[in-house]
């Protein structure tokens, strides 16, 4: 490395960076952060044109975690007319270059937040070099070599337009995509939009349009971009990414305009690769730390639970807008649920033997000594209540101690978020319950009505009779793991109606016990609509992608 110029002068310019850096009291930014204007790119284009000489170091650390760096400094430096050259005139770009090069300490550089929340030196530096070389600058800006040969995106994607950005002579806009984070809004060409003509006229009626400056990082990653790359290099337990040091990036970078068409074509698309998988590391990155502070977030909620979190298929951050909760009802509105068990066996002990006991109110004995259930799904099962006279280890208490299986909130190839279980699961153990808000069918219409709450999130408390209930479980909004897990046609989950301090007959819990030996590694799925004939399912035609032997092609 000491033997490159361009690498030493780098060296010694991110050895600035990283004295200033030290005087920032937030070296981490919200995903929104990176996405936010980036107008201080305008410094850049004017300072470039004056002949100051002097060093100006800027930090600014806002209340909402952002950071930005910039460190402008101008001598005799690349004009605007650098970056408006002619886009295949790569010989006379590299001439500039070279010039503008040599100058390297003295030139005008805007350093953005990936610098500062890159792990290593070497990433700082690749990052450092993608928004000071003005060839890498305008090369990554150009987005062509990805874009050229497929698509345009469904506007059904889409949520919205959030912003604009005009770079050299294309318009980028800032997209927020459904069911991905707003640290995912990607900026993407008027070309791949081309369909989505609506929501960019949407968003015209409603923006002003300045003329903002992104974060060069982010047009690095269009959608497109990550998913081909995710699926490049994932392995089975996550990206596993082959990343380029900065004399790779730079050799390639130094060799662009030379050779024949093919081969300047080759060199670009290889920097283009380099830089995406440098802009993807830096991402996956700041996504791992998300998945990880929610699976702490999830351990601090339910201490005795095992719950670990991965998205090994894309870079979409925990779900927004849900509550992890612990495995309690939470009663909308006027609901009352009631604590107060009418009467508790007498039974000393674990209640082994005892025939008079709760475990026998529904005239079938629900567990077996292991506490695996025995009975089907269609028999109520009354558990040992606060009244009663046995031990907490008594053979009739299994839902009220909480789940006890490993799992893992996973993102499935098919089916969004998912839970798998990370151990086996013996026929008949128990594994979680369903909690959520309790909300009456009133609400539960309202709910539906203005789409606050979605169907296939609400679970009626309709035990055996499917026109007299009162109550529903909602956990759109608040929920536990199970909020997460799939239809399947051929599910290995049953749900079970259980009752422990709380008579009232609609409302029993719902629980899940395994309807079979499940093994480690297994998707864990229940049958949202058990009882219904494959004809009414037909009906209403939501597309079921279980992928079992004996799918009934709709789950709704
Ligand atoms: C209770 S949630 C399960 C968690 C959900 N996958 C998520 O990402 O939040 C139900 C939703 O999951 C998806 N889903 C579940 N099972 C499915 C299946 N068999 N086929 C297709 N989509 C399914 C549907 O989008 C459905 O609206």
């Amino acid at each position: 490395m000491a033997d490159n110029p361009l690498s030493e002068k780098l060296e010694e310019q991110i050895m600035n960076l990283n004295i200033s850096n030290k005087s920032c009291s937030s070296g981490i930014i919200s995903p929104q952060a990176t996405n936010t204007d980036d107008s201080n790119n305008d410094d850049i284009k004017n300072s470039s044109c004056s002949k100051s000489m002097a060093i100006k170091t800027k930090i600014i650390c806002s209340d909402n975690q952002k950071s930005e760096c910039d460190i402008i400094s101008s001598k005799n430096t690349i004009s605007k007319c650098q970056e408006k050259s002619d886009e295949n005139d790569w010989e006379d770009i590299d001439d500039k270059r070279d010039a503008f090069i040599s100058d390297l300490p003295d030139y005008t550089v805007l350093l953005t937040n990936p610098v500062y929340l890159a792990s290593n030196v070497d990433q700082q530096k690749i990052y450092y070099f993608m928004n000071s070389d003005p060839v890498a600058r305008r090369f990554i800006n150009e987005k062509s070599l990805f874009d050229q040969d497929i698509w345009a995106y469904d506007k059904n994607e889409i949520v919205e337009i959030v912003d604009y950005k005009c770079s050299i002579d294309k318009s980028f806009y800032l997209v927020k995509w459904k069911n991905w984070s707003v640290g995912f809004n990607t900026w993407e060409t008027d070309e791949a939009l081309k369909f989505c003509k609506e929501h960019i006229f949407e968003f015209k009626n409603k923006n002003h349009f300045f003329n903002k400056h992104v974060n060069i990082m982010h047009l690095m990653l269009s959608r497109q971009v990550i998913t081909r790359l995710f699926d490049l290099y994932r392995t089975s337990t996550g990206l596993c990414l082959q990343l380029s040091t900065l004399e790779e990036v730079s050799i390639t970078s130094n060799a662009l305009g030379h050779g024949n068409k093919n081969a300047r074509r080759l060199r670009k698309m290889c920097l283009k690769t380099q830089l995406a998988l440098l802009s993807l590391d830096f991402f996956r990155e700041r996504q791992v730390r998300e998945l990880k502070d929610w699976e702490i977030h999830i351990k601090i909620i339910s201490p005795n639970c095992n719950i670990k979190v991965e998205n090994n298929m894309d870079l979409e951050d925990p779900p927004i807008s849900f509550v992890y909760i612990t495995d309690y009802y939470i009663p909308e509105g006027k609901i009352i649920i009631p604590d107060n068990p009418p009467s508790g066996c007498l039974c000393k002990n674990d209640c082994s033997f005892d025939i008079n006991c709760c475990k026998t109110l529904s005239g079938s004995v629900a567990y077996d000594k292991m506490k695996n259930v025995v009975v089907t799904a269609d028999c109520p099962i009354f558990e040992c209540n606060k009244k009663c006279q046995c031990s907490s280890s008594c053979i009739n208490r299994v839902v009220q101690h909480g789940s006890k299986v490993k799992v893992c909130i996973y993102k499935s190839t098919f089916s969004g978020w998912a839970l798998k279980t990370c151990q086996n699961i013996y026929k008949g153990q128990f594994v979680g319950i369903y909690v959520g808000e309790i909300i009456t069918v009133k609400e539960y219409n309202q709910r539906l009505q203005n789409s606050s709450s979605s169907i296939d999130y609400m679970w009626k408390l309709d035990f055996n009779d499917t026109t007299n209930f009162k109550y529903i479980v909602d956990n759109t909004h608040y929920g536990n793991f199970t909020r997460f897990i799939n239809h399947s046609c051929k599910a290995n989950l049953s749900i079970h109606s259980v009752w422990i301090n709380c008579f009232d007959r609609y409302l029993p819990y719902l629980a899940l016990f395994a309807n079979r030996t499940i093994v480690a590694d297994e998707e864990l799925t229940t049958d949202y609509f058990i009882g219904r004939g494959k004809d009414s399912l037909k009906k209403s035609g939501i597309k079921c992608k279980c992928k079992m032997k004996k799918c009934k092609g709709y789950y709704f």
